[in-house]
This record gives C-alpha cells, sequence and structure tokens, in this order.
C-alpha cells in the first residue's frame, strides 16, 4: 500500500498532463457557464448618468421644505432635457436621469403634489444627493470587470454585458468520450442475466458533468478484450479527456493499462490513497489525457468529483478547477481513518452532518442518499459528534 499516491498530489500531477483548451469567441447568449480566456474590461461607464434610486421628485436640497413648481418629468430612457430653475421641481422615476439644477430626489412618498406644485408632506430626505445613483458607482469605462479564468456565473456574465460586451472570449467545450468496459454489463433497460447489470455509470458521469462547457461522446460498453480496448482508444483519440470505466484494478480481465500502453499511450499515474477509489489510473494519449475509472459505482462516483470535474474545469481554463470543501459538525462519532482518505456519503441533518451506514463503493442505494460527502484525511483518529468535518456538498 505504500506505493499509494496522495489525492492532492494525484489532482497536481493529473491537472499537469494539459492546459486549456482554444479559446473562441462567443455571443453572450451562449457564454454563461465558460470560463472567460481573458480578462474583461468595461467598455462603457454605470450608470452612465446621475440615476434616480426612487420614484418621486427630482429637487433642490437647499430649496426644502417648497414648495416648488413642476416643470415637466424624466423617465428612464426618456430624460427632461433640460436643467430646472431655482424654485422648479421635476417628476422622476427609477433608473431615470437626474435633471441638470436638481441634486436630490425626495420619494414621492413624502411629497404632496397636484400635478403643478409640489410641497413636503413627511420628513423628506436627509442629506444632499439622497436617493442618486452617482455616476460611474457601479463601475468606470476601462475598468478591470473579470479576470481570465474566471467562471461566467449568472451575475459575472451580466456584468460583462453590461459593461458594453456582446462577445466574450472564452475557453471552448472540452470533448470527453465515455468508455464503459466489463463483459457483464447491459445497456440500460434490456434483461439482465444473474451474472449481469446495467451499465450505470456512464450516464451518471454525463450527468455529473451536465453543468461543465463538454461534449460528451458515449462510446457505449466494450467487452474485456484488448481488441475492443484498443479500438475504443482509436476511436476515442480526438477526445480531450478519455474515461474509461472499469477494468482498472489488478484482476486477470482488468486491461485497461496494458490497452492503453498497447495503444501507444503513457500511464502516468495509477492507485490513490482514497476510499473508494483506489484504483484510479491517469495517463495521456496522443493530446488526449485519460482517467481510468474503477467501475464500483460509489468509487467512479467520488473519483469523478475529485478528478473528473476538475480536469474538465482545467482544460477549460479555470484558474480555481479544484473542489472547494466546506465544514459541518459531525451528528456522530466516526472511527480512525486508516491509510486512504476516505470520502464517506453522508447525509445533512439540520446544522450537522452524518455518513450513511452502508459505505460498500458498489451500493447505488446508499449514494443515491448521500448529499454530502464527507472527508477523512488519512490517519485521522476517530471523530466524536460535534467535531467539525471536511464536507463536500453534492448539488
Ligand atoms: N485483489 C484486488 N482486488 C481488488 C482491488 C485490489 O486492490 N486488489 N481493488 C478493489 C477496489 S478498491 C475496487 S474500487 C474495484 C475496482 O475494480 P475495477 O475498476 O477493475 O472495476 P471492475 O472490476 O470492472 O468493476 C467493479 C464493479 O463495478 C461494476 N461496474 C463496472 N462498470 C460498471 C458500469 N459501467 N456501470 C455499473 N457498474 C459497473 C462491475 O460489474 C463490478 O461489480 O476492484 C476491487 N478489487
Ligand atoms: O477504491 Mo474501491 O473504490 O475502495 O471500492
Amino acid at each position: 500500500m505504500s506505493d499509494l499516491l496522495p489525492v492532492l498530489d494525484a489532482q497536481r500531477r493529473l491537472l499537469a498532463l494539459a492546459g486549456p483548451v482554444e479559446a473562441q469567441t462567443l455571443p453572450v447568449s451562449q457564454a454563461a457557464g465558460r470560463w472567460l480566456a481573458d480578462d474583461i474590461r468595461a467598455l462603457r461607464t454605470q450608470p452612465d448618468a446621475d440615476l434616480s434610486a426612487m420614484d418621486g421628485y427630482a429637487i433642490r436640497f437647499a430649496e426644502l421644505p417648497g414648495p416648488w413648481e413642476l416643470v415637466g418629468e424624466s423617465a428612464a430612457g426618456s430624460p427632461l432635457g433640460t436643467a430646472i430653475a431655482p424654485g422648479e421641481a421635476a417628476r422622476i422615476f427609477t433608473g431615470a436621469p437626474v435633471p441638470g439644477g436638481a441634486d436630490t430626489v425626495m420619494v414621492q412618498e413624502e411629497a404632496a403634489s397636484d400635478g403643478k406644485t409640489l410641497a413636503l408632506d413627511g420628513e423628506g430626505p436627509s442629506a444632499k444627493g439622497a436617493n442618486i445613483r452617482k455616476r460611474g458607482g457601479d463601475f468606470d469605462e476601462g475598468d478591470n470587470l473579470l479576470l481570465a479564468g474566471e467562471r461566467l456565473s449568472p451575475p459575472r456574465l451580466a456584468l460583462a454585458i453590461a459593461g458594453g460586451h456582446g462577445t466574450l472570449p472564452v475557453r471552448r467545450a472540452v470533448h470527453v468520450a465515455l468508455v464503459s468496459t466489463g463483459d457483464e454489463l447491459v445497456p440500460p433497460g434490456k434483461p439482465t442475466g444473474p451474472a449481469q447489470l446495467p451499465a450505470s455509470n456512464a450516464y451518471m458521469l454525463a450527468a455529473q458533468l451536465a453543468s461543465l462547457p463538454v461534449e460528451i461522446h458515449d462510446l457505449g460498453i466494450v467487452p474485456d478484450t484488448m481488441e475492443a480496448l484498443a479500438k475504443a482508444f482509436a476511436a476515442s483519440s480526438k477526445a480531450d479527456i478519455i474515461v474509461t470505466i472499469g477494468g482498472a484494478s489488478v484482476g486477470d480481465h482488468d486491461l485497461v493499462r496494458p490497452a492503453l500502453e498497447e495503444a501507444g499511450g503513457i500511464m502516468e499515474f495509477w492507485r490513490i490513497a482514497m476510499k473508494p477509489g483506489k484504483p484510479l489510473m491517469a495517463g495521456t494519449l496522443g493530446g488526449a489525457v485519460v482517467l481510468g475509472l474503477p467501475g464500483n459505482p460509489a468509487s467512479a462516483f467520488v473519483a469523478a468529483k475529485l478528478f473528473l470535474e476538475p480536469l474538465v474545469a482545467a482544460l477549460s481554463g479555470a484558474s480555481h478547477p479544484l473542489p472547494r470543501f466546506h465544514t459541518a459538525p459531525l451528528a456522530s462519532r466516526l472511527p480512525a481513518v486508516g491509510k486512504r482518505t476516505e470520502y464517506l456519503r453522508g447525509q445533512r441533518v439540520g446544522e450537522t452532518v452524518e455518513a450513511i451506514p452502508q459505505q460498500s463503493s458498489a451500493a447505488l442505494a446508499a449514494l443515491a442518499e448521500a448529499d454530502v460527502l464527507i472527508c477523512r484525511p488519512a490517519h485521522e483518529p476517530a471523530a466524536e459528534p460535534g467535531d467539525r468535518v471536511d464536507i463536500l456538498p453534492l448539488a
């Protein structure tokens, strides 16, 4: 077991195997969720004028409590056009430019007006400039709004558009080939004999990647023969990432590593100090990164969370591709950890978390119940109720 690679070392070695895919320019309507390939500067100032933050009246603060003569209105998109003179006020709406001469907006709830004249009817604005969003209060033209390597979250996408951009430089979608290996596997919905089971992992992995910018090529089920695996590798050689599922361990039918080498690929590392997911393998084949995931469903899921999702993010240009752990207090005791870091399938109980009793890496029913992974580093002593543990929320 001494040759098992610590998880963080393995993650770093994996992410070092390939750089980001090429950049492309996409219309903003297609750029959500992509990672930026360049910094984004503001092409305009926002707001580009002093705007009213409320519905009310534009006045001079020094003239409070009025009365004023009403001389017109300023609405969002159609400004008053002239400045107000002393003794004058203008009707104004949220988002409308404040007319010249005015320096304050009085909210309509604190005003009395017959449409021609206006007077204070309440406390009134507390200071000069009240209820006005100053020009450039959000950002100024030329400001650096976003950095290369940041992901276009919904607010960041909106910020880039507000900054004047109609297209954005992003990384293209990452092409991921999925290869399910095993003579026992049967396509979904087909009858199974006692020695068979439905091939579920590729669908789980595709769903795990669904929120990332990927194009999935599912090569289906490949029998446990060198020829079949060699054909699958050849068919997926244009992918950025080739994911094999199963056949990663040490049995006589675990052929992924020899088949990769036979196909001209290079194995970079194999076997990680993690539970589940130990037999994970990484390598390269031409320009593709090959990730060999274990076949057990919980092993494949956890290995994909810790390795495949970060690899996709790194190839997509992410500056911080590794998952971010949180902490939560334990609801119940956990035993001391052995030589492999454990990723326990867990559930939230109020503010606390607890491990599901069934931790077999073959148990899909238990995996499907989990809403967190509880991370317990190798060699940690037992943890008591209330102790904080690292968790990775699952959607
Ligand atoms: N002597 C040893 N045996 C095993 C070791 C070891 O170190 N020494 N490691 C064990 C661990 S840990 C794991 S995890 C498994 C992983 O083995 P493989 O990656 O070779 O996976 P398979 O044997 O092909 O399959 C394991 C299990 O998962 C099922 N499976 C496979 N593919 C799918 C799929 N696409 N969808 C659903 N289920 C799938 C398969 O039928 C098996 O039941 O090895 C241990 N053995
Ligand atoms: O690593 Mo295996 O994934 O422990 O069952």
